[in-house]
């Protein structure tokens, strides 16, 4: 599904927006939210408008290019018509598809790689042996930054007693492993022998091996043969995105109050974003995504690390 983007300058942004859906709001499905987003509903797609610091951020999606032009030019008239005092630049960006966007700025995304606590030589050296041995399976490898950041959490909730489902060669094992207060263990679920060997030559040479159970088998099994009690303070999933709400459905209820769950890839590449993609892994990721939100058990909020990171806290 296109989207396309525009960044108007302008000291008044929440004014447009209330003129726009009071204006619009004859024609089309137009809604002012209470923090001052306002939505307009179009036959041909959909156009969010939120107020920001000297700012209009507006984003269009539509089914096609040819809505995607026809919301465009009907907001970007409108919105000049109002603005008889301003005179307001309206630059859209050029259409995108939503499943090859860029999350985060490129430029962004290197500068936070280089920013935050170095990877080690044997982290670095894991990433190069996964990219020799695995070819292009060698993308499902976690981030730097993203096993910097599960290192962190592991520490921030002192966790002894983890849980990883999707194991691959390792590198997010050694990072959660690496921060387990003493005596503490991860238990590690895969189903492949042959990537999980690179696995565990690597814990050992991270010298962590001693503290990492590692199960193989369909995740599924291995955790609900875990018992019903809240013992868990740390999971990780990555692995098969179909399973995800089985996977959390069986990890929440083992959570200890504080645990927390923390979920890859939530954006699957920004095809969540776009009603275009319906395979089941699709249709599955969007219900889990919806579902946290309402889920009373846990807090949570979604993070724009790499792929899209959950982070659910058990109340
Ligand atoms: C995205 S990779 C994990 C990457 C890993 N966290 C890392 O940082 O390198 C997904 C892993 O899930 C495993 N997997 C797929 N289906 C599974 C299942 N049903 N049960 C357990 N593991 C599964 C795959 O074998 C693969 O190693």
């Amino acid at each position: 599904m296109p989207y396309t983007t525009a960044h108007v300058a302008t000291a008044r942004p929440s004014r447009y927006i209330k003129q726009l859906v009071s204006h619009m709001g004859n024609r089309v499905t137009a809604e002012l939210a209470g923090d001052g987003r306002g939505t307009l509903t179009f036959g041909q797609g959909t156009c969010v408008l939120t107020p920001s610091r000297g700012r209009l951020d507006m984003i269009i999606t539509a089914a096609d290019a040819e809505g995607l032009a026809t919301v465009r030019d009907v907001v970007t008239r409108h919105l000049l018509g109002f603005a008889t005092q301003d005179e307001l630049k309206v630059e859209w960006t050029e259409p995108a598809a939503g499943d090859c966007m860029d999350i985060v700025a490129p430029v962004a995304s290197d500068y936070l790689l280089t920013h935050c606590t170095p990877a080690d030589d044997v982290l670095q050296e894991l990433v190069v042996r996964t990219r020799e041995a695995t070819g292009d399976a060698s993308g499902m490898q976690v981030s730097h930054d993203e096993g910097a950041l599960l290192t962190m959490l592991v520490r921030l909730v002192g966790a002894r007693r983890a849980v990883e489902v999707g194991v691959f060669t390792g590198y997010s094992s050694i990072c959660i492993a690496r921060g387990l207060a003493e005596g503490g263990r991860l238990l590690a679920c895969d189903v492949s022998d042959e990537w999980t060997a690179i696995a565990r030559e690597y814990w050992e040479r991270a010298g962590v091996a001693d503290r990492i159970d590692l199960e193989i088998g369909p995740a599924i099994d291995t955790l609900r043969a875990l018992p019903d009690e809240p013992s868990i303070d740390i999971a990780f999933i990555d692995a098969d995105k179909v399973n995800y709400p089985a996977y959390y459905e069986e990890i929440v209820r083992r959570l200890r109050p504080g645990g927390l769950v923390v979920l890859d890839n939530v954006f699957l590449g920004g095809r969540v974003f776009d009603p275009a993609f319906q395979e089941e892994h699709h249709i599955e990721m969007r219900r889990l995504n919806d579902l946290i939100v309402r889920d009373e058990r846990v807090e949570s909020v979604m993070l724009p690390v790499r792929d899209g990171v959950t982070l659910a806290r058990k109340r």
